[in-house]
């Protein structure tokens, strides 16, 4: 694949899951992970994915993001259909186009707050698609923890730079993992707004899934998951 820009106007939705299942084999039975997915996510929208252990919600993640294949369905993100691309394919365009946000930030220890967003540079992407790390840090207020390692950086800090590192590409679809099951009450409300302004901002597609439901209020739409399916949220 040479052409990595994604193929739709900015109607095409950020994400698209179209009959998405994914089941495991236990023995004879067939383990539904997911059981019949559809839904679109807008660019510039947050959509949050509540629910119970074991629902699904890791797995939904993964197959957005290109990290596992779907036993049936579709995955397409910015328009452009994952289905069928090759491994080496894949990890390009989730390169390009995804962004990760982990619990706990998973930055690297050795680097400064700086480093770790310059590192996205290094790693031979699009270079087009690539922020100023300077400004992203100034846009998530840390212009004053640039030269700071990961381990004199408060848990809300940490956070912060990781979800500064995953927007370095510009990505389309943005994959967002319990992000304050480490914070405080504040600093999980000031990561949440962070991630919605970003969101608005920049027209990226996220998905944040929590078991927080205190920052739903910062979200554009909340989903529940039960039982490999996606349903309204009471
Ligand atoms: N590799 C695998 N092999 C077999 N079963 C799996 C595998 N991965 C996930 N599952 C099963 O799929 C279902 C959904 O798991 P998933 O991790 O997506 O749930 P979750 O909603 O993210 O849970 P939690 O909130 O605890 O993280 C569970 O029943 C899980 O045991």
């Amino acid at each position: 694949m040479t052409n990595t820009t994604h193929t739709g106007d900015d109607s095409t939705p950020g994400l698209r899951l179209s009959g998405i299942e994914l089941t495991f084999q236990d023995g004879d039975q067939t383990l539904y992970a997911l059981a019949g997915i559809d839904v679109e996510v807008a660019r510039g929208e947050v959509l949050a994915v509540v629910g119970p252990s074991g629902a699904g919600k890791s797995s939904l993640l993964a197959v957005a993001g290109g990290l596992l294949s779907p036993t049936s369905g579709t995955v397409e993100v910015g328009g452009r259909d994952l289905t069928g691309l090759s491994r080496r394919d894949l990890t390009r365009f989730r390169r390009d186009h995804v962004g990760f946000v982990f619990q706990s930030g998973n930055l690297v220890p050795a680097l400064t707050a700086r480093d770790q967003l310059r590192l996205v540079g290094t790693l031979g992407g699009d270079r087009s698609r690539l922020r100023d790390p300077d400004q992203l840090l100034e846009a998530v207020g840390l212009t004053h923890r640039a030269r700071r390692r990961p381990a004199t950086m408060s848990g809300g800090e940490r956070q912060r730079v990781g979800i500064a590192r995953a927007l370095m590409s510009s990505p389309d679809l943005l994959l967002v993992d319990e992000p304050t099951a480490a914070l405080d009450r504040r600093n999980s409300h000031d990561v949440v707004r962070l991630l919605a302004e970003e969101t608005h901002q920049h027209g990226v597609a996220t998905v944040l899934v929590t078991h927080d439901h205190e920052i739903l209020e910062h979200c554009d739409r909340v989903l529940e998951m039960v039982d490999g399916r996606l349903r309204a949220h009471v």
